[in-house]
């Protein structure tokens, strides 16, 4: 059952950066007896407000970061902390938004958005004003009473995350969360999202297969090795905010697209 806060045990005195992990590293100990080396040395801090991005080949471990710092999977070694709290489970700091966004086909739009209050029993007529709030700010005011089957593909998305972010986590975690759009949906859903996480002020996480996706949204790219996943490069991208659809097509997005896709001729492909 999820325990609001049970996740985070305060540290003493305040950190600047919102995220620090260090020396992370996580073995899965498959059913023959085998371990998987997922992750290996992972050291990232991420501050607070920042946008970062995370490409790697397939099963290099980008889920698996994403899971252990969602505090529902253990990680075999290392340490994270969050808001200056170790990370022990899950936390109210954080919201979570998956490839598919997993709505409850029996609720309308707006109880899907209200799972997590009700979840971390908080008081709804507090939390509702928010939901309905999100919901404008994502395109959906007037489709509070529909059901999801009523959506499309991209407004499904929308929902899930205005969930993520109806309990105001500080930190969002995003894990491919525009991959079964088609592309024009997608691009929508990017200048969305860069809107989103400009006027909500969130830190984020997102994992993607896509080299332009993470460029466009990022403020630094985390490029993974294969399994076990370590971080090779860290790109900073100084490309202006707000950044424009039109910016794909300059030599500028161009030279950091082939400076991360260099990483991948020989160790794995990446879908972009
Ligand atoms: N529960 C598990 N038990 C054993 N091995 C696992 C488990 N979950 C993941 N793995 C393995 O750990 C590695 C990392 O998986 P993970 O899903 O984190 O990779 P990924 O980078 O997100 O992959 P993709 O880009 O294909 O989604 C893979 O080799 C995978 O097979």
């Amino acid at each position: 059952m999820y325990q609001p806060n049970a996740g985070l045990s305060r540290m003493s005195g305040a950190d600047r950066r919102l995220v620090r992990i260090s020396n992370l590293e996580k073995k899965y100990q498959t059913r023959d007896g085998k371990a998987i080396h997922a992750l290996a040395d992972v050291n990232l801090d991420i501050e607070e407000g920042e946008f970062v991005s995370i490409v790697g080949p397939s099963g290099c471990g980008k889920t698996t970061l994403l899971k252990i710092l969602t505090g529902v999977l253990s990680r075999s070694s290392g340490d994270i902390l969050i808001a200056g709290s170790r990370l022990s489970g899950p936390s109210r700091e954080i919201g979570v938004v998956f490839q598919a966004p997993v709505l409850l086909p029996w609720r309308t739009v707006i109880e899907n958005v209200m799972v997590p209050i009700q979840v971390q029993k908080r008081d709804r007529a507090e939390f509702e004003s928010r939901a309905r709030r999100l919901l404008a700010m994502v395109g959906l005011a007037g489709f509070e009473d529909k059901y999801p089957s009523e959506l499309s593909g991209g407004m499904q998305q929308r929902v899930g995350i205005c969930r993520a972010l109806v309990h105001d986590p500080s930190f969002l975690l995003m894990d491919e969360p525009f991959g079964a759009l088609d592309a024009m949906t997608r691009e929508t859903m990017n200048e969305e999202l860069q809107r989103i996480w400009q006027e909500s002020k969130k830190t984020v996480l997102l994992v993607t297969h896509s080299i332009p996706e993470a460029v466009y949204l990022a403020d630094r790219v985390i490029v993974m090795t294969p399994r076990p996943g370590r971080i090779v490069e860290v790109i900073k991208v100084d490309l202006p905010r707000p950044r424009v659809l039109a910016m794909h097509n300059t030599a500028e997005f161009g030279k950091y697209v082939s400076a991360i896709r260099r990483h991948f001729n020989s160790a794995g492909k990446l879908d972009a």
